[in-house]
């Protein structure tokens, strides 16, 4: 068994790491396996991105919600590549007892989410499934040279757009935890609804150079070492810096509410980006927050200027 209470022995990432290895042999071009979305030849972005009954929802939530975050999910991959979404196939796989009601439920979320960020639906496939899913697959195109994961480097700043840990709250919330909050429709409307960081990327790729970029889903410690990882670096980040809720102080250490959610809860959906250049603190009106540097090796988080184990905080979501 695993940490995670499972059989497998090599977990969500060394699983895909064997996959890349051993059967992600490049064939036609393009840059496979490895970031947010493949790169095909021509500029096209090309992503998939599945909702699981149990694992990233459950089926007494609001569908509209699930319907509208299955897409935007999938949004935030093409535009952490630096591109634009352009058209997405649906599987749906349902259960025989989950109901026409819920099934338009999540079919009106997914058709605000298509006009919210201009998508267009293509085809798909409906399956039946003991477990209910929804698979999507969306492809984009680049505005210009796709952001990858690998080109940050040693002296680039980092960068991370918006406000972290609200959705992770929304979740909590949603599970039904003890989370006290004076507004808890505001994190639970967040969780369903991520807003699509496209303009503020576009804006940051006409004006500047953006080195590497990732979206943050699984929780920021998480993803900033997947940068770190595909680009052979290191980072020192101050973790108060960190962007949270707006309102919600206290938390004196970063191993206390809020700040596990802020560091790991996930979901959040904003990007986490690197740059040479000294960026302004905000971009179509979205907030832009430096939280540290790219080293050339060591990994070293800090919490008011003092070095912080970093054992100590929750790494973010693995599957298993
Ligand atoms: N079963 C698989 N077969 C082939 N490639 C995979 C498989 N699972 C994941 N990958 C690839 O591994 C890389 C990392 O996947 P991961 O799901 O962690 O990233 P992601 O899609 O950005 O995550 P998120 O959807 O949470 O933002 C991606 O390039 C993805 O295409
Ligand atoms: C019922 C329920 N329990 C837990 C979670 C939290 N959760 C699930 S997957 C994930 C990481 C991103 O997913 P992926 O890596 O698949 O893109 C997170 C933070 C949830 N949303 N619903
Ligand atoms: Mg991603």
């Amino acid at each position: 068994m695993n940490q995670k209470g499972s059989h497998s022995v090599y977990g969500e990432f060394g699983w895909i790491q064997r996959i890349r290895t051993l059967l992600g042999v490049p064939r036609h071009g393009g840059i496979g396996i490895g970031d947010d979305a493949a790169v095909l030849p021509g500029g096209w972005l090309w992503t998939t991105d599945a909702l699981v009954e149990g694992v990233h929802f459950l089926s007494s939530w609001p569908m509209e919600g699930v319907g509208y975050k299955s897409l935007a999910c999938n949004v935030s991959d093409i535009v952490a590549m630096g591109g634009k979404p352009l058209y997405v196939l649906l599987t749906s796989g349902l259960s025989s007892d989950f109901g026409d009601e819920k099934y338009e439920g999540f079919l009106m979320g997914l058709d605000k989410a298509l006009r919210d960020f201009d998508v267009a639906l293509m085809g798909g496939d409906t399956v039946r499934s003991e477990t209910v899913f929804f698979s999507l697959t969306v492809i984009g195109q680049a505005f210009s040279t796709p952001v990858l994961r690998s080109g940050a480097r040693p002296g680039d700043i980092i960068y991370v757009t918006g406000v972290l840990g609200e959705s992770a709250l929304g979740l909590d919330i949603l599970l039904g935890k003890n989370v006290a909050l004076s507004q808890p429709e505001k994190y639970v409307n967040r969780h369903f609804y991520p807003p699509s960081r496209i303009a503020v990327m576009k804006k940051l790729l006409e004006k500047y150079t953006i080195s590497a970029a990732i979206d943050c889903s699984d929780g920021f410690l998480a993803d900033i070492d997947h940068i770190a990882e595909e680009s052979g670096v290191g980072y020192e980040i101050e973790l108060s810096r960190l962007p949270g809720p707006i309102g919600l102080s206290g938390g004196k250490t970063p191993t206390e509410f809020p700040w596990t959610y802020i560091l790991s809860g996930g979901e959040d959906y904003e990007i986490i980006f690197t740059s040479p250049e000294v960026l302004p603190s905000s971009l179509a009106d979205i907030p832009i927050t430096s939280i540290g540097y790219i080293t050339p090796y060591e990994k070293k988080l800090l919490w008011r200027g003092e070095v912080f184990e970093a054992d100590l905080l929750p790494r973010g979501y693995t599957h298993f």
